[in-house]
């Protein structure tokens, strides 16, 4: 199989969706690879890292396209609809939830788009979110930190106080994989930490995991909005797989933050948990004021940290592009019920129930899918 790696185009995305290491496992799996000029760049990877090991070098776009199976790092954005066409794979973070005219390009140009966030275990586990999340739990609090100082627009507030004045308040409101790294950040800083889940046998195990450092709450309008009204830095870390995030914080909970407050939401890739999250930022300008609370929406947090970032994804989807390479699509869809759900469009069909419901759309499960292809 070809496989081709087209540079990253979203703003300030300096992640690739293959490093060296991953390179090598293909091709010494048969694979040809095509690596788009400097797409390793942000990276840290040199067009020469990735030809030691067997990749071909394209100058264009197009060509990386051009493959059999596609990976990416982020969502395609309109510029790289062009590339679609029927039977092209693509691999890479989708989150259609939120986007209906890439859902609705994908089935009309019958890609078979493999979300890395849906890929999910028997026990819950999203291991291909998994990494990336942890990446931005752990760098929604130290940019909160950072826009609390006062020439940020920021209240002024050192999260971690000092001897004889109060610690910042940081709530949490999903406490999963963002939202346990951002607790850990917080708690490292010194700071007060409330978590909200609507799960409580999760709220047990951050009860035990921070024994008892952490105020854990049942997630509920109630506690959610005094939560929230005394919170210095709000992180919205809530998921439900593959669907639009639920919106938990009213624009009137926000109107009772005070003056200076930050929101880090980021759950924005799923649509944003809170109401006044009404647009996606980027690195460039990565917040806006409103109601007086400084909001910060980037969907792309850990293109930041590329270097980081890149190791730790790649670690992670390499082995399922592996399988996805040697079996054929079909095959080890069929061999891996974790990858099966990672299917969000195939065949001009929408194979996965959440992405279904958002838009709309009639749901076809992949096992009927895969039935029809027999
Ligand atoms: N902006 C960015 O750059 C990035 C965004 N993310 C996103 O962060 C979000 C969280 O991801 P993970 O922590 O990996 O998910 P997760 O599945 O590990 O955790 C989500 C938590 O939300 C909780 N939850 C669901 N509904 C809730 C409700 N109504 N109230 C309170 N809690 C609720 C769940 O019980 C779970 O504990 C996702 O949307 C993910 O895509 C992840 C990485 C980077
Ligand atoms: C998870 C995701 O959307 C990201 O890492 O950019």
């Amino acid at each position: 199989m070809i496989v081709g790696i087209p540079k990253e185009i979203k703003n300030n995305e300096n992640r690739v969706a293959i490093t060296p290491a991953g390179v090598a496992a293909l091709v010494q799996n048969g694979h040809s690879v095509r690596v788009e000029t400097s797409a390793g760049q942000g990276s840290g990877f040199t067009n020469e890292d990735y030809k030691a090991v067997g990749a071909e070098i394209v100058e264009t776009a197009a060509e990386a396209w051009a493959s059999d199976m596609v990976m990416k790092v982020k969502e395609p954005l309109p510029a790289e609809y062009g590339f679609f066409r029927e039977g092209l794979i693509l691999f890479t973070y989708l989150h259609l939830a939120p986007e209906p005219e890439l859902t609705r390009e994908l089935i009309d140009k019958k890609v078979i788009a493999i979300a890395y966030e849906t890929i999910q275990l028997d026990n819950g586990a999203l291991p291909l979110l998994m990494p990336m999340s942890e990446v931005a739990g752990r760098m929604s609090v130290q940019i909160g930190a950072q826009f609390l100082e006062k020439q940020y627009g920021g209240k002024g507030v050192l999260l971690g106080g000092v001897p004889g004045v109060p610690k910042g308040e940081v709530v949490v409101i999903g406490g999963g994989i963002v939202g346990t790294n951002a607790a850990k950040m917080a708690l490292g800083l010194g700071a007060n930490v409330t978590i909200i889940d609507v799960n409580a046998d999760r709220l047990r195990q951050l009860d035990d995991l921070f024994q008892g450092r952490v105020q854990t709450l049942m997630s509920n309008s109630f506690n959610i909005a005094n939560a929230v009204k005394k919170a210095d830095l709000l992180v919205g870390a809530v998921l439900i797989p593959g669907a639009r995030a639920p919106r938990l914080v009213t624009e009137d909970m926000v109107k009772d933050m005070s003056p200076g407050s930050v929101i880090v939401d980021v759950a924005i890739d799923q649509g944003g948990s809170i109401e006044t999250v009404d647009r996606i930022t980027t690195h460039d300008k990565p917040t806006y004021e409103k109601h007086g609370v400084i909001h910060y929406a980037v969907a792309n947090m850990p293109g930041a940290v590329a270097r980081t970032s890149t190791l730790a994804l790649t670690n992670v989807t390499v082995p399922y592009a592996v399988q996805l390479a040697n079996k054929g699509y079909a095959q080890a869809i069929r061999d891996n019920k974790a990858l099966a759900k990672g299917v969000n469009v195939i065949d001009g069909k929408v194979a996965y129930k959440a992405v279904a419901d958002a838009h709309n759309l009639p749901y076809a499960s992949i096992e009927e899918v895969l039935l029809v292809k027999n």
